[in-house]
């Protein structure tokens, strides 16, 4: 049976996630400025577009209501060009992705930014294990094909220049194979 034709994206999608503190935003601040690619910011996106539930007391963060912020983002994400900006990445459709980048940190210093970010107790306890578990590694090598997941050191500030060059050439490439 005939299955309907994949309407070609004109730019990649690029998933950024990792553990909160890790530097997502940094780099793709950065990375949006250099390559002209939309930054989509899913927390402050979700808040827009009223896509967050009650509160959760436990974590002291709202509850994302996941389908209706999809829903939303579903056009933006056929059409292409956007670095997508979360600390979680199960829940995407596989299919938006072209490649995922996964930040890392070493846990003092992941420590030391979420203190001075104000995270304490059960919050702060539950982000360090879910760097030391490299929980968003492995959601993400089970959500998507390992081949475009990526891991990226993001300690050092010289990292962050690294980081932003090492995807403008993968964007390049990207460019290069899909004219
Ligand atoms: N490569 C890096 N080197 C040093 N500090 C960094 C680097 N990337 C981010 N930071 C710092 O770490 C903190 C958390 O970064 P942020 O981008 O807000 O993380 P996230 O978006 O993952 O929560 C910020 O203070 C930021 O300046």
């Amino acid at each position: 049976m005939a299955t309907a034709p994949q309407i070609k994206r004109q730019a990649p999608n690029i998933l950024v996630t990792g553990t909160p503190g890790v530097g997502k935003s940094t780099l793709c601040q950065k990375l949006s400025e250099t390559s002209g690619l939309q930054w989509l910011e899913i927390s402050k996106i979700a808040k827009d577009y009223n896509c967050l539930e009650e509160y959760d007391e436990v974590y002291q963060c709202p509850i994302l209501d996941e389908d209706k912020l999809l829903d939303g983002l579903e056009e933006v994400m056929c059409k292409g060009g956007n670095i997508v900006d979360y600390h979680s990445c199960e829940f995407f459709p596989e299919r938006w992705f072209d490649v995922v980048f996964v930040l890392r940190t070493d846990n003092t210093t992941l420590y030391d930014r979420l203190v001075a970010r104000g995270y304490t107790g059960k919050k702060l306890e539950d982000n360090i294990d879910c760097e030391i578990f490299q929980t968003i590694l492995e959601e993400a090598r089970a959500s998507y094909n390992v081949d475009i997941v990526h891991e990226l050191s993001s300690v050092a500030p010289t990292e962050l220049e690294d980081n932003v060059n090492r995807i403008c050439l993968w964007l390049q490439q990207w460019f290069q194979d899909n004219q």
